[in-house]
């Protein structure tokens, strides 16, 4: 049943959302209640918990291993003025000479400062126009012959996500004076994420995704380009990250012969990063602490604004209640703006299909609010989004009775500024990805965050003034947490990241410096992969294919697939492509059905989309109809109860994909969309799905004589998906792409194929 979209808060003390009744005592008026629901304002701060406000420089703590003292006052800013004040009040801002000193003498420097103190936006500013960062003409041997090269010149900036990479540099270049737009030309700060770059002439600073240096790399493995390497938020611990502190720790520790004997300079950077493990890592073999090759360690006391911590008293049955409850009790209690600006929410939640069900229920309580109180709009903000739709969270509402309201995934959990963000509201977990070595599969599942992500998540509220983080757990709840999430080369198929080492040239996998180094067994796991999808040959000397691989954004499996269908003998690489955009583009684009009547409404119209060879034709046909659909798409989408967003993403891999294909000689332009839709045939239907065996080969299972599917590798029992189109059904033998373990081993993705074809696939 449609729920009714108009409900009037006056209607009594409580409201009714769908056949939920929240409780609104108290909300409706401006008096802040004594006792909340979701926990008391006064009560537990958490230890340790971004309280301490910014003290003055005098009074500042300097680093327990080094006390440095400030010779000069720091240089006058340069940059646009209007900026100037609030640089000026970061707690870095008294500390850029200690900074500016220590990497003069030194190539290795460890910063760590609280969440918001002006390490991402300063530092690079503090360092371009050092001497050491000037361009300069050196000599270098090339292919047999000496050749005179330049060196330096660019400071990169490391992080983990391309939100943060493309908002910093927007923020950074306006702070310098030359801020990015559309046809700047020239400037000091540009960015490059997947699928988007924007390095204006001149650019002295660049905001870059961990993978996107590490393809830089490929081309440039001796980063000759830049004088320093800023890795931001090395906390976070992806695959990316390591591998890139490994190759900047051979860089630094090797002869630099390579750069005309130009050092690097390296910044590692977080808020709660363990000093310890990254020093002992970049340290020299020998240990010793004085020299550039010697590490320096800064601790940066002090934030700019206080954040007040509340927990719930008790552990909360419910999180999308609990969310709304709370966004309910600000909205109704707490001013719209105050004299440091306005004070919007972000909260923080573990998908993009829980934010949109949050965002579909906070929508719904917003249209029946009293007139009295300030509008609501609420923006989604995770990885899937395309990223102007991301920026979209960021842009300040123009100045109106409206609170801005952000869902987000942990995207937003480090060195990102929301503007007008005031309150956090964090539900205390993440989507977490895990991989089984034994059974070769990955899985991605809400987990409790660790102590270090909540931190993070609190630090977003005190950037523009005091702010409060409302954490959706209790204090005990977090007094349990692990201080930091595992690294995720220890928790995830390092297929990728394997790939990528052989690419850049190392042979010896298991002797490449890493800070965790992952266990023997899940390397040698990920060779006889590669061995098989054809990237490596039997002495794991990466291959051509190997090489054509590592250019894709995509897993190296996808990789294949694309490769293989390029061949004369499947021939279907655009369909290929159109399947890969649906599959990566975030979660299902078929939404769950919820109800009676949205299945037999939805049902009826999703069954001409359906493909008895299984979901990957499915999702072939589903991407052929609605590029053929010229009328309103958005509508033939909700019709169908397909996931709008998801769908544009999809598109928009595919728009990328396609391209790449054509640069890379793959296949001709493409004819333009719409297309009249014709229905693949089945010969070519079974040319896709061999073309897919090409790198999925491992991801299948035969019919055993109890009616259960075993996996081909592993020999594991799974079930299909209730969400697969072939759900229920008995076939000879199965491929899947995804695989979940939650009560039952799940295959998702799946389709019909045959066991000869798999054979075929694995050359045997
Ligand atoms: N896009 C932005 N819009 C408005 N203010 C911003 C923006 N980016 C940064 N700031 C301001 O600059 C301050 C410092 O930000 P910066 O990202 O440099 O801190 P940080 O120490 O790197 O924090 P974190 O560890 O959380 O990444 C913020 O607290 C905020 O006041």
């Amino acid at each position: 049943m449609a729920r009714s979209k108009k409900r009037k808060a006056e209607e009594g003390d409580v409201i009714r959302i769908g056949d939920k009744v929240i409780s609104l005592e108290g909300y409706l008026t401006k008096k802040p209640k004594t006792q909340s629901t979701i926990g008391s304002p006064t009560a537990n701060s958490a230890k340790g918990d971004l309280r301490k406000p910014h003290q003055s420089s005098t009074s500042q703590h300097l680093s327990p291993e080094r006390v440095l003292t400030t010779f000069k006052p720091c240089l006058p800013p340069s940059g646009d003025p209007q900026y100037f004040a609030v640089r000026q009040a970061l707690p870095l801002w008294t500390r850029q000479d200690d900074i500016r000193r220590i990497l003069r003498r030194k190539d290795v420097l460890i910063l760590v400062g609280e969440t918001g103190s002006g390490k991402s936006t300063q530092v690079p500013q503090f360092l371009y126009q050092e001497q050491w960062c000037r361009k300069k003409k050196v000599k270098v041997e090339l292919d047999g012959t000496t050749q005179e090269v330049s060196v330096g010149g660019v400071i990169a900036v490391t992080q983990p996500r391309r939100v943060a990479a493309t908002t910093l540099a927007h923020r950074v270049s306006r702070e310098v004076g030359t801020p990015l737009s559309s046809h700047s030309f020239n400037g000091l700060v540009g960015y490059s994420v997947r699928f988007d770059h924007r390095v204006p002439r001149g650019t002295k600073i660049k905001y870059l995704t961990e993978g996107m240096l590490l393809q830089e790399m490929l081309r440039d493995p001796h980063l000759r380009q830049y004088s320093a390497i800023i890795v931001d938020e090395i906390h976070e611990r992806s695959v990316d990250v390591d591998l890139l502190a490994g190759f900047l720790k051979q860089i630094i520790c090797g002869d630099k012969a390579g750069r005309g004997g130009v050092p690097l300079k390296v910044v590692i950077m977080s808020a709660t990063a363990n000093v310890e493990s990254i020093k002992r890592f970049f340290s020299p073999e020998d240990g010793a602490t004085e020299g550039n090759g010697s590490v320096e360690y800064l601790r940066i006391e002090g934030r700019q604004f206080p954040v007040e911590i509340i927990h719930t008293p008790k552990p909360v049955p419910d999180i999308e209640e609990a969310l709304l409850e709370t966004i309910i009790k600000i909205h109704t209690e707490e001013a719209l703006s105050d004299k440091y600006g306005r004070k919007d929410i972000l909260a923080f939640l573990p998908g993009q299909e829980q934010i949109e069900s949050a965002k579909d229920r906070i929508e719904e309580w917003a249209s029946g609010l009293d007139p009295n109180l300030p509008k609501i709009k609420v923006f989604p903000l995770f990885g899937q989004l395309p990223i102007e739709a991301q920026h979209q969270a960021f842009q300040p509402l123009p100045s109106g009775f409206t609170r801005k309201i952000v869902l987000a995934t942990n995207i937003a959990e480090t060195s990102v500024t929301v503007p007008g963000v005031r309150y956090v509201i964090d539900c205390g977990k993440a989507k977490i990805k895990e991989y089984r070595p034994r059974l070769g599969m990955e899985s991605l599942l809400p987990k409790g965050i660790s102590k270090s992500s909540a931190i993070q998540r609190a630090g977003r509220a005190g950037r523009e003034g005091p702010g409060k983080c409302f954490r959706l757990y209790t204090k005990e709840t977090y007094e349990s947490l692990p201080e930091s999430d595992l690294p995720e080369i220890l928790r995830t198929d390092i297929l990728n990241a394997v790939l990528t080492m052989l690419a850049r040239g190392v042979n010896d996998i298991l002797a490449f410096p890493l800070m965790d180094p992952p266990e023997a067994e899940s390397v040698e796991k990920a060779l006889l992969h590669l061995n098989v999808l054809g990237a490596i040959d039997d002495n794991g000397i990466i291959t051509q294919m190997g090489r054509k691989m590592v250019m894709f954004p995509v897993t190296p499996p996808y990789a294949r697939v694309l490769l293989a269908a390029a061949e004369p003998e499947y021939d279907c690489l655009l369909e290929v492509i159109d399947i890969i955009a649906c599959v990566t583009a975030g979660e299902d684009i078929y939404l769950q059905l919820r109800s009676e009547d949205e299945e037999s409404e939805a049902m009826q119209l999703r069954k001409e989309l359906y493909r008895r060879e299984g979901d990957l034709i499915t999702y072939l046909t589903t991407m052929q109809r609605y590029t053929s659909e010229n009328a309103d798409r958005t509508k033939w989408c909700k019709d169908r109860k397909i996931n709008v967003r998801n769908m544009k993403q999809a598109l928009n891999i595919r728009k990328q994909l396609r391209g790449l294909c054509v640069k890379e000689g793959m296949m001709e332009d493409p004819p333009k969309d719409p297309q009249p839709f014709t229905p693949v045939s089945p010969e070519q239907a079974e040319k896709i799905l061999k073309a897919f065996l090409k790198g999925f080969a491992l991801k299948t299972a035969i019919l055993a004589p109890d009616y259960s599917y075993v996996t081909s590798h592993g020999k594991h029992v799974v079930a299909i998906h209730p969400s697969s189109v072939l759900h229920g059904q008995k076939k000879e033998a199965i491929m899947y792409l995804d695989y979940v373990y939650t009560q039952k081993n799940y295959a998702k993705k799946v389709s019909v194929v045959q066991s000869s074809w798999i054979a075929e696939a694995l050359g045997a």
